[in-house]
């Protein structure tokens, strides 16, 4: 489809024994902004790489543009973040910019490509390898803009960058979603996903466990739950109501989980005298990945 960014069917790529990605699947449409989400070793950087075309997937096939992804066509639109890059030593930074616009049909004004990534305030006839780490990283995501890319790969693009970079380099990257720019970009933290993400993909050990809107991801997240001990053994059935969603007993506490807590507290404290220890308690990153990677092993 004229509208598809990525193709991704069933890619798997395995390093001799290790199998760092399994049978995953995924598509992207123009405009759209994806958080690829995961821990350590989830799989995230190598999917970039095949869906980049830096590696050849083992298992699988990948076009962006309809095209492969090592293309010329691709390449004049796409713009890559990655985690470690050699910058070229010896050039003056500003050089180096240049240097880059110079590869693209298109290339963005150098001045627009300073004033995006926050490096006014760099010595840009400094050499990069004499830039700050946090300027050499936005020297890094210059470069990608570098080509006035359509599509725009980041893999963990905030590692290392304190929390004015963080927050100054998002706003560049809503600034491009609303011009109609394809993101995907991988990150440990929700919090990214959801602050710049309408749709998260969600690894683990390699698969794909969740792809779903953002929102649907954080409303597992804001589940609610009241807890509490109990002097005795726990009656069900006067758990039978509406306000319970679902009772879960561990480490000797009762779970209920519900979307009014207020209302079940008052419940319990009237009609279970052996109660103590209420709590009310939210749900985790944690409790949503243990749900989805439980749910994705049942299917
Ligand atoms: N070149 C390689 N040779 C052998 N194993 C590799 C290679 N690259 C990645 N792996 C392994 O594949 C798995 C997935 O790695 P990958 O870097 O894709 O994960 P990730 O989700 O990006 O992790 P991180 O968040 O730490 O960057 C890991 O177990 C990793 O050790």
């Amino acid at each position: 489809m004229e509208d598809t960014i990525v193709y991704a069917h069933k890619l798997s790529k395995t390093f001799k024994q290790k199998e760092a990605v399994r049978n995953v699947s995924f598509s992207i449409a123009k405009g759209e902004v994806v958080a690829m989400l995961g821990p350590n070793g989830a799989g995230k950087t190598t999917t970039l790489s095949l869906v980049l075309g830096l590696l050849k997937p083992t298992k699988g096939k990948v076009q962006v543009f309809q095209q492969p992804p090592q293309s010329m066509h691709v390449r004049e639109r796409i713009g890559v973040m990655l985690q470690e890059v050699r910058m070229m030593d010896g050039l003056k930074t500003k050089e180096m910019l240049q240097l880059f616009r110079s590869y693209y049909p298109n290339p963005l004004a150098l001045s627009e490509m300073i004033a995006l990534t926050g490096l006014a305030d760099a010595d840009l006839t400094k050499k990069v390898e004499k830039l700050s780490g946090g300027q050499r990283r936005r020297v890094n995501f210059a470069v990608c803009l570098a080509g006035d890319p359509d599509f725009i790969v980041l893999d963990e693009p905030t590692a290392g960058m304190d929390t004015t970079s963080r927050a100054k380099f998002w706003k560049t990257i809503h600034h491009l979603a609303e011009r109609g720019k394809t993101i995907l970009f991988s990150t440990h933290y929700l919090q990214e996903a959801d602050d710049t993400a309408k749709r998260i993909i969600l690894l683990h050990q390699g698969q794909k466990i969740a792809d779903r809107a953002t929102e649907e991801i954080k409303h597992q997240l804001s589940r609610q739950y009241v807890s509490f001990r109990l002097n005795g053994k726990l009656n069900r059935a006067k758990l039978d109501m509406p306000d319970v969603l679902a009772i879960e007993e561990r480490e000797e506490r009762i779970y209920l989980e519900t979307k009014n807590t207020d209302a079940l507290i008052s419940y319990i404290m009237q009609h279970f005298s052996n109660a103590y220890d209420l709590r009310i308690d939210k749900g985790s990153m944690d409790d949503v990945f243990e749900t989805l990677v439980q749910g994705s092993r049942e299917k």
